[in-house]
């Protein structure tokens, strides 16, 4: 395998046992090339504010996972945090014996960029903005590497649920069995223990035959538990042993039944803000976290909104090339705010191809009446400052009688200042 090296003032001879330690690994150093994403080692002498710059460079614009090699002295643990957060994923100090470290490192970097790039995935979960691949990285990392518990958070229509679905279908178990989804949203609270447990024949009014719970259907696959956030919290205390031990009684029965799962919860809530008032439970919270993925919103990746928007026309027409986006649809796509994320934006693509005649460019007549702009511009009012602050009142869910009696609650107080 191929990685690239970046030597920023560390001695040559350093520079010299680690190229060779790794080339007798199989793993060949060489300068940095500039079209994908690549895997690198930079060593230095200390980390100087110029390494630390040279990292945010790299990692502003390119996925590239970086370990930064310390050539003389241990890193101070400050300064190990500041190459961290530069950009570095991993930081090291060479003693002459960590080539064998740093080889496993680049290798399962590279075994799991392999398995990113690979067309299902890609065309799974769609997106090359930075802050996507990152993500989606980390989703492919602790799927294939760990048995972690998974918490996925983000908002409504990040793809939280298909997330869930790539872990489990990564993940590497000899005789997986299936993916067993529970929206935790919908769990009535007087059935919820047969809902999660199970329940005996006669173990209630109506319960007629015996029956199997979300653990127990999980028993060697995967259970995801979407919307974890609604669970109430007495529910969450009944949860704790399962999730921990991996052992529960059905209800109506006095036998511990046992089941081996992964874990993969979803919330669009803000858990630590509930932990905080105590709305959801610290103990339930460090059991269902052992890995946390936070999925941006479409407005933090609009680079990726054209892709998904040919991604979602294939879905439509799988045999036809998406056709060219006029300008207008192309910023309307792009600026327009998606309060629903990649649901939103799927379903608006749904819209044009529905007027769509299906020849040549899609233009401005394609879209539907109520997505157009609703007035031009004039002497350029609204501005974009405007507009923008509109969309993150909607981003934030706010209703447009919210957003228009703030409007106007900010328009009196400005009218009522003294001029200049
Ligand atoms: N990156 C993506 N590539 C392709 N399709 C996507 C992507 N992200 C989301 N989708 C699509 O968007 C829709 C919403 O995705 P999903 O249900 O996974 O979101 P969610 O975050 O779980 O939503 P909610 O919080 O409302 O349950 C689905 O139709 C899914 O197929």
């Amino acid at each position: 395998m191929d990685a690239w090296l970046e030597a920023l003032g560390a001695p040559q001879s350093v520079v010299r046992q680690l190229t060779s330690a790794l080339d007798a690994m199989d793993i060949q150093l060489g300068p940095r090339t500039h079209d994908q994403p690549q895997n690198g080692v930079i060593v230095f002498d200390t980390a100087t504010p110029e390494v630390i710059d040279r990292l945010r460079e790299i990692t502003s614009d390119r996925s590239d996972r970086i370990l930064a090699l310390s050539a003389t002295s241990l890193p101070r643990a400050a300064g190990s945090w500041d190459l961290l957060r530069a950009g570095a994923s991993d930081v090291v100090t060479w003693t002459g014996e960590q080539a064998h470290h740093i080889a496993e490192r680049l290798r399962r970097w590279e075994a799991i960029d392999e398995l990113l790039a690979c067309r299902h995935v890609q065309e799974f979960l769609v997106g090359d903005s930075v802050v996507w691949q990152t993500v989606l990285r980390e989703a492919v990392e602790v799927a294939r590497f760990t048995s972690a518990a998974v918490l996925v958070t983000g908002e409504s229509g990040t793809g939280k649920e298909r997330v869930a679905q790539l872990i489990h279908e990564l993940d590497p178990r000899p005789h997986k069995k299936k993916l067993v989804i529970l929206d935790c949203s919908t769990v009535v609270p007087s059935l919820s223990g047969s809902e999660f447990f199970g329940h005996e024949k006669g173990a209630f009014t109506g319960a007629s035959a015996p029956r199997e719970g979300a653990f127990e259907l999980a028993d060697g696959g995967t259970l995801f538990l979407d919307e974890v956030g609604e669970l109430p919290v007495t529910l969450q205390a009944e949860l704790l042993r399962v999730i921990q031990e991996g052992t529960f009684k059905r209800v109506g029965s006095n036998t511990w039944r046992r089941s081996k799962f992964r874990l993969v919860c979803a919330t669009n809530r803000d858990l630590e803000a509930e932990r905080a008032n105590g709305s959801f439970r610290n103990d339930f919270y460090y059991r269902i976290a052992g890995c946390t993925l936070h999925l941006p919103s479409l407005r933090e990746r609009t680079e990726d909104i054209i892709p998904l928007f040919r991604h979602f026309f294939g879905q439509v027409h799988p045999d036809r090339r998406p056709p060219e986006l006029e300008g207008a649809v192309r910023e309307l796509l792009v600026r327009r705010a998606y309060p629903g994320n990649v649901r939103d934006l799927r379903g608006l693509v749904l819209r044009i191809i529905h007027r769509y005649l299906g020849d040549g460019v899609i233009t401005v007549g394609d879209i539907p009446e109520h997505e157009r702009p609703e007035s031009p511009r004039v002497d350029g009012w609204p501005d974009q400052d405007f507009e923008d602050s509109i969309r993150c009142g909607l981003a934030r869910g706010a209703s447009l009688a919210d957003i228009t009696a703030r409007a106007a609650d900010v328009a009196t107080r400005l009218a009522s200042e003294p001029a200049g």
